[in-house]
């Protein structure tokens, strides 16, 4: 078998979201065949997310009567170069932003970075929610930060996640003060004199809301898509939809909406109650036509568990961490789909700017 044929099998292959072979897709980057084995490297950039393992599976599934040893490898082009970014080890960069406080934004990240850790990806937790830092809380992260030889800051390891927070740095000092440029001079602080090493997300709690220190630190970090959170409630969704418009106007794509205290189930009768509405977040996606990644119930455990320091998406038992699970693996396969869709677009039109090409 040599490499046209083994790429005639791929055209087998197909993408199930973008519906089309993966040949025809350009997802196939390079074939070689070297004695033996065969080496093939494939335009897939959400590591562990559920659609690209099952194409990967589905290559060597293609590949195994043809006697020839698979040796895959993924690779997407950000079209930027890797001198220019900030952080060229750090594949994906996810942001968690909410329209207004309260909503559980900090809960869906942290449950968000350990559900994709859980699955086997390499993740970094940023807790840039300089007026609430409450992640390390959540995580019972009592370690600090140390600091290297070169001044460069080692983050705390927690659950598999590497976590940094502007709470090991803020200290004493009132944070609710601070105004936009002295925000944006921390976190840039924070995003690079951090010792991440190699990841394959890294998942943001931002601040609430969408005003000038969320810009401000869409302006720091190339964010690769942004998770909206929301509640079923009207005032809620409205706020979202405020989210939604400042990633629209900053070109950053948004991975769908999450809604979070959807439903909660009566501990004594067993019946199902809507306590802030019913639905909000699923019109919400679909009158925006964006993905709906989830519904998360109002559930007791997910305080406690933020409380005790143990996100619940690691809970084996519960219902709710079953639905944080299936959450931030909708997150990883859209993540996969605007990085697929935007490369199929980019080379179908070849004069497209790079920088701004964004899938939804
Ligand atoms: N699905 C849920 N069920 C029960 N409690 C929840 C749920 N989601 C969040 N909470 C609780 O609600 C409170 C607020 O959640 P969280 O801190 O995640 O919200 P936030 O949107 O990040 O808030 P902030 O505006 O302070 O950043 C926390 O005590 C959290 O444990």
């Amino acid at each position: 078998m040599n490499e046209s044929d083994v790429r005639d099998r791929l055209r087998n292959v197909t993408d199930p979201d973008l519906g089309d072979d993966i040949v025809s897709l350009e997802l196939v980057n390079d074939i070689t065949v070297d004695g033996d084995t065969v080496h093939i490297s494939l335009a897939l950039g959400a590591p562990y997310s559920p659609t690209e393992t099952a194409i990967a599976n589905d290559v060597r599934e293609e590949l195994a009567g043809s006697g020839l040893d698979i040796d895959l490898s993924a690779d997407v082009d950000s079209g930027v170069d890797p001198a220019e970014q900030i952080l060229p080890n750090v594949e994906n960069i996810i942001a968690v932003a909410s329209g207004k406080g309260g909503v559980g934004k900090s809960t869906v990240a942290v449950n968000l970075a350990a559900g994709l850790s859980q699955m086997g990806a390499r993740v970094g937790l940023f807790d840039a929610d300089v007026y609430g830092p409450n992640v390390p809380r959540m995580v019972a992260a009592e370690e600090r930060p140390k600091a290297t030889k070169d001044e460069k800051l080692v983050p705390v390891e927690k659950f598999g996640m590497k976590l940094m927070s502007m709470d090991f740095l803020v200290g004493e000092d009132d944070p609710v003060i601070w105004r936009g440029p002295m925000v944006h001079k921390v976190l840039t602080q924070l995003w690079e004199d951090v010792e991440w090493g190699a990841l394959d997300y890294m998942v943001i709690d931002l601040p609430p809301g969408t005003g000038d220190t969320q810009l401000s630190m869409l302006q720091t970090v190339p964010v690769t898509g942004a998770v909206i959170v929301t509640t079923p409630q009207e005032v809620a969704v409205d706020d979202a939809r405020k989210g939604l418009e400042m990633f629209g106007k900053h070109d950053t794509p948004v991975l769908g909406i999450v809604e979070n205290m959807a439903s909660f189930q009566c501990p004594d009768c067993g019946s199902e109650h809507h306590i802030f509405g019913e639905g909000g977040g699923r019109e919400f996606a679909d009158e925006s036509e964006m993905p709906f990644l989830g519904s998360i119930p109002l559930d007791p455990r997910v305080r406690e568990g933020g409380d005790d320091g143990k996100p619940v998406v690691l809970d084996d038992e519960s219902e709710t961490g079953e639905a944080l699970r299936e959450f931030a693996a909708e997150a990883a396969d859209m993540q996969g789909v605007v990085h697929r869709r935007g490369l199929s677009i980019e080379r179908s039109t070849p004069e497209h700017d790079h920088d701004h090409d964004h899938a939804h």
